[in-house]
């Protein structure tokens, strides 16, 4: 709220000031002190039940964006599954550290890449698993706690967890801006004092037109204080952007901490679906809980700071009366216009989802292009995305006419009524000093103890010049201080919608590295189940590694899916060193998903799994990561150059690698083995599984797990490549429906789709049985 207070006020007050007694005017300072407080009180109920409104708002802006969210699904999906093959992958090939350190580009490149996937479905489209289906699933659950924003006890204790995290110790750096914040805060409230009084200085040597009064105060002491001025107004700035920072980088090293480590990224964006959008929530939610817990402490401490002072201030000269009228008049317009607001935040949240169902239409178009182009669909497209344009267009003009009507009795209350009233308070000594104002202010006066009394005529008219002066200026700044204060209901509601939602990152992070989650998945999974889900009841029963040996066994062991489906019952087989085993079946039979029990990914139900320690296995999958960085980085990762630099390995010994799987040219182009690039575009598909091997060879683990990771490779290549891996003493389990492949393995596991399975020798014999002339697949 603003102010027009100027102009000159009539001479005749400076008499009131003087005659009035030592001890009256302690009263009045002390009485003008409860009455500024107990207009905070005022002020800080409106507020409350100002964000009360608000998060009814919120909750509907939520909701909305929920319906967004949903309409978005089918481009967050692309997105997602290329986030997720990448945490799959980053998961099983041991890549965790590394991981930690490219989090944050290999989710920028999957954003960035999410334009692409959107031109290039086709290839995303191979990719089974949609952890956003579970996304859609929470988006929409009502009881999730995106719909139950409050601010109550519940939000104070999260609140305080994140405050302990930001600001560890007492000691801590982050402590020491804290309370530099609030130390340059104090100061700044009294310079603005100071400019208030030596503005009222100024104007009095002017009417006086006493020369030096006027040099010294205008020219000698702004010109001195202008310096600490500057310096505090800026040193608040930069302490609150570094506290700002200070406070991100220790919660989002905390959520890094937690996500990139015990494989819980894997496991939070893949087996459970309490919380969808990860990146969105650390790389974008902390910032913003940041910087809304940042400047809430700002806004609200400074404004009751100066409420505070500003009406001690005031009262000097104006009595008690002087800002409890003027308080009281902004809750009295706050009020009101709260009442006749439309519900912006309702229009608000539908122009979003509007806009979103726009640009979900183009999207569409741009996605699907070249279907759309094929069937000739340009005019339908056409008519529908004007319709939805039209739609967006009409309501944006009912949220403008709702601005106006609003707009005109805003302007009327809060900038011309005020201004009236701020006038009054001012000129309230000289014209209504007795009557009606006296009348008015009577009860005021006798619950606070004060004596509204008739200040005696005032006649000099420089002081009156000062007095005015000074007055309107401690005004504006009180009434700022209490706008700032009604604008922080929003930024404490706003801080409560981030704190839940990092609240529940943090708590769903913290269940699934809890010890008893970590091998056998959420406890409440198996807690779940109904009573007839009697079969799966004993088979979730948890199971037990041993990662120690040197052969992979299972013993009993249940592969369940995280939607509880019973993919395998009962696995016993066993691969010793050397023996290579082919697994078959339908597709969904769960060929991969053993892997992922093997790999320690999905928990282990049933019986014992014997395996060597997770850095002697290495898993390839149909479509391999390839992560950020240069063609040396792609052949060794997840090994960093320094650690190959330690190791004393050359680029002359990966180029061999890259002969053998024969993409030698790779090292040849342009920068060589520090070309950097997005390996995912500038390879082909069966390039992507070439380099993979090579990984694969210069790793050289004791198993490796290959899930069809050379369907894209010609048939002479692969042959050459098994061998290869033969040669290296790698013993290899491999999903592949190609049964060119047959005669590299030992052992076949066939699963029958109904959790039943069978594990036999493949003899020499049965391999041309199997494949028909052209090397397809005949009988399985
Ligand atoms: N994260 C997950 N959440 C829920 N269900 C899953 C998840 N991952 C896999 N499944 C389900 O488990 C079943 C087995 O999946 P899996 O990937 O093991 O199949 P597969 O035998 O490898 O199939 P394909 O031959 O098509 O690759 C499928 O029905 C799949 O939908």
């Amino acid at each position: 709220m603003e102010f027009a207070i100027g102009g000159r006020g009539p001479g005749g007050w400076a008499g009131a000031f003087r005659a009035a007694s030592r001890r009256r005017r302690a009263a009045r300072v002390a009485a003008a002190v409860v009455a500024g407080v107990a207009a905070v009180g005022g002020a800080t109920y409106y507020w409350t039940q100002q964000a009360e409104c608000d998060e009814e708002n919120s909750t509907q802006l939520e909701n909305s964006i929920d319906q967004e969210a949903q309409a978005l699904l089918e481009l967050q999906r692309e997105r997602s599954k290329a986030l997720v093959s990448s945490a799959t992958v980053a998961a099983s090939g041991d890549g965790v550290s590394r991981g930690r350190r490219q989090a944050t580009a290999a989710a920028a490149t999957a954003r960035a890449g999410s334009n692409r996937g959107i031109v290039n479905s086709t290839n995303v489209a191979e990719f089974p698993r949609a952890p956003s289906m579970a996304a859609l699933k929470t988006s929409t659950d009502p009881t999730s706690s995106r719909t139950n924003v409050k601010v109550d006890r519940k939000f104070f204790a999260q609140l305080w967890r994140f405050v302990r995290i930001v600001i560890p110790s007492l000691r801590s750096r982050e402590c020491w801006v804290t309370l530099g914040i609030g130390a340059t805060l104090v100061a700044r409230t009294r310079l603005d004092i100071w400019v208030s009084d030596n503005a009222g200085d100024i104007v009095k040597a002017i009417v006086a037109r006493d020369r030096d009064a006027f040099m010294r105060k205008c020219v000698r002491d702004i010109s001195i204080m202008m310096f600490p001025m500057s310096l505090v107004n800026n040193v608040l700035k930069l302490l609150i952007s570094l506290l700002r920072v200070m406070a991100r980088k220790r919660l989002t090293l905390y959520f890094h901490e937690l996500y990139l480590s015990q494989l819980t990224f894997y496991k939070a964006t893949n087996l459970d679906n309490r919380i969808q959008n990860i990146d969105q929530l650390v790389t974008q939610d902390v910032e913003k809980f940041c910087t809304t817990l940042v400047n809430l402490y700002s806004n609200v401490s400074k404004p009751l700071l100066d409420v505070v002072l500003f009406s001690s201030r005031l009262a000097r000269s104006l009595g008690a009366k002087g800002p409890a009228i003027m308080i009281g008049y902004f809750i009295l317009t706050s009020a009101i216009l709260r009442k006749l607001q439309p519900p912006f935040g309702r229009l608000t949240a539908d122009e979003q989802r509007l806009e979103g169902d726009f640009r979900l239409c183009h999207s569409r178009l741009i996605m699907h292009a070249e279907e759309i182009a094929f069937y000739g669909g340009g005019q339908r497209e056409k008519f529908f995305i004007n319709g939805t344009f039209e739609k967006l267009l009409q309501h944006m003009q009912r949220i403008f006419m709702a601005r106006f009507r609003i707009g005109l009795l805003d302007s009327i209350l809060v900038k011309y009524l005020a201004t009236i009233v701020g006038y009054c308070v001012v000129s309230m000594p000289i014209f209504f000093t007795s009557g009606f104002v006296r009348t008015l202010l009577a009860p005021l006066g006798r619950s606070l103890n004060v004596d509204f009394e008739k200040p005696t005529d005032a006649d000099d008219a420089a002081q009156v010049a000062e007095m005015y002066t000074r007055n309107s200026r401690l005004l504006i700044s009180l009434s700022a201080a209490i706008g700032r204060l009604v604008l922080s209901g929003k930024e404490l509601t706003r801080l409560a919608g981030y704190t839940t939602r990092v609240g529940e990152l943090d708590s769903v992070l913290r269940d699934l590295r809890r010890p008893e989650n970590a091998l056998h998945g959420s406890v409440s999974a198996v807690a779940k189940l109904g009573m007839e889900d009697v079969e799966l009841r004993a088979a979730m029963v948890p199971g037990r590694l041993v990662d120690n040996v040197d052969y992979v066994r299972f013993e009993h062991v249940n592969i369940v899916s995280p939607d509880r489906i019973l993919l395998a019952k009962d696995l016993c087989f066993e691969v010793p060193p050397g023996t290579n085993v082919l697994i078959t079946g339908p597709n969904g039979c769960g060929k991969s998903s053993l892997f992922r029990v093997l790999c320690g990914l999905w928990p282990l139900y049933g019986g014992t799994l014997y395996r060597p320690p997770r850095g002697r296995m290495f898993y390839i999958p149909q479509r391999p990561y390839l992560a950020i960085g240069s063609l040396r980085e792609q052949v060794i990762y997840p090994m960093t150059t320094l650690e190959m630099r330690d190791r004393n390995i050359r680029d002359e010994d990966l180029q061999k690698l890259l002969d053998e799987v024969h993409l030698g040219e790779l090292s040849r182009r342009r920068n060589g083995w520090d070309n950097v690039c997005d390996w995912s575009d500038v390879l082909s598909g069966g390039e992507k599984q070439r380099l993979a091997m090579a990984r694969l060879f210069f790793h050289r683990p004791q198993y490796a797990v290959l899930d069809e990771c050379t369907s894209a490779v010609s048939l002479d290549v692969e042959g050459y490549l098994y061998t290869h891996a033969r040669e290296l003493g790698i013993t290899l389990i491999t999903v592949s429906h190609r049964p060119s492949l047959w005669r590299f393995h030992e052992k076949l596991l066939r699963f029958d789709g109904h959790g039943g399975w069978t594990f036999t020798d493949i003899r020499p014999e049965d391999i041309p049985q199997l494949t028909g002339v052209n090397g397809e697949l005949v009988a399985a």
